[in-house]
């Protein structure tokens, strides 16, 4: 039996690929922190729901106390903020000659680099919608693009096994050299997102209001030229088109690409972000540090400024400490650094 693929990270984005990977026979063990969560996986099963599929299966879960052995493999599927503790948890667990994949919005793969070493970092870029419902539970929302890549865009034997895998799970996944240009259009389309959860609008009534269009491409606009300054020419995915917001695009384009946003969100049964689901159910914080506010600071050093993202970063401040409600109200406090 070959040695199983370690996931760190039984949520939404882990334990689907774990249902996954486990129900096509790859040998598969998670590990998440939440006791229950584990423990339902490996007894009674992880139950996947929603519209794409539904299945039950059994995929052995532990939490990282329990977990013994190295492996090769790891991908990491916490949220950004838990990525330096997971970090922490994992290394004594992963092979000299192992990697770390990571399945995360943001650029995680920079801290992972940092901690275990580049060569033994690889990227993804994930934007299938997923909900952790409870113990044993995820909503399967909808199929979205995944791609995999080497950091330093070389693909080698190990690349092309880990989208071989991926492959099982999303049929249409892309191994890619350039996996920054992928991470960077999240990151842009994501400015979008968090903005979408300062109202408890759903994404699609968000991206479709004209009202709020302004704003949303405005802070577009701002991680692009970031991007562009990083050296990155972001690529394109699931309606988010990034050359509708590189320096000198027309409006028109901009209002074209959040229209195609909207369509692709309305047949999704995950409705809303992660980033709401965090404010809004889980009431906890979100990743806007690690995620907009990494991107103004990376901005700042390229000295480009960034009004729309400092503000989004303390809007979504205020409501995860309770001194702001989501609201379009709150929304509009962006359009407001506009004039
Ligand atoms: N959900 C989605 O649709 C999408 C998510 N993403 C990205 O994927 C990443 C994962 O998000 P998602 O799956 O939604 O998050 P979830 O919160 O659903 O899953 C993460 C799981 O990891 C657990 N966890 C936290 N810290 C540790 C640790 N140190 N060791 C082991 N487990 C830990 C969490 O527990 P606890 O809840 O107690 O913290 C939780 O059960 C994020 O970067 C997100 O932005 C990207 C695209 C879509
Ligand atoms: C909305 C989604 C699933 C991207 O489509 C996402 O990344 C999030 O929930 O933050």
């Amino acid at each position: 039996m070959a040695e199983p693929v370690l996931i760190w990270g039984a949520g939404a984005i882990g334990g689907i690929l774990g249902a996954y990977w486990a129900r096509a026979g790859v040998p598969v063990q998670m590990v998440d922190i939440v006791a229950d969560h584990a423990q339902a996986c490996s007894t009674d099963g992880l139950s996947i729901e929603g519209p794409v599929e539904t299945f039950t299966q059994t995929v052995p879960c532990v939490t990282p106390d329990q977990l013994e052995g190295r492996y090769g493999r790891i991908v990491l599927a916490v949220k950004a903020q838990a990525t330096e503790a997971a970090l922490a948890q994992l290394m004594p667990h992963l092979a000299e000659d192992g990697f770390v994949l990571s399945a995360q919005n943001g650029l995680n793969e920079r801290v992972i680099a940092h901690a275990v070493g580049a060569g033994r970092t690889m990227g993804a870029f994930v934007n299938y919608g997923a909900d952790w419902i409870g113990p044993g539970r995820i909503l399967f929302g909808n199929r979205g693009a995944v791609v995999v890549g080497e950091i330093d865009g070389s693909p080698r034997p190990r690349t092309t096994e880990m989208f071989d895998l991926l492959q099982i799970f999303e049929p249409d996944a892309v191994l890619t050299d350039d996996i920054w240009a992928y991470l960077w259009g999240k990151l842009g389309y994501g400015a979008m997102l968090f903005a979408t959860a300062l109202t408890h609008d759903s994404m699609t009534v968000n991206f479709a209001d004209p009202a709020r269009g302004p704003a949303l491409i405005g802070l577009a606009r701002e991680v692009m030229r970031t991007a562009v300054a990083e050296g990155v020419t972001p690529r394109p995915f699931n309606g988010f088109e990034p050359s509708a917001f590189l320096p000198g695009s027309e409006d028109a384009a901009a209002r074209q690409c959040l229209a195609d946003l909207a369509l692709f969100n309305s047949t999704t049964a995950k409705t809303h972000t992660g980033i709401y689901r965090d404010l809004a159910v889980r009431k906890r914080k979100t990743e806007v540090d690690p995620q907009v506010g990494a991107v103004a600071q990376i901005a700042a050093g390229h000295g480009i400024d960034t009004p729309l993202l400092r503000r989004l970063v303390d809007l979504i401040h205020d409501i995860e400490d309770g001194r702001r409600e989501m609201s379009q109200e709150t929304f509009h406090e962006l359009t407001r650094v506009l004039g």
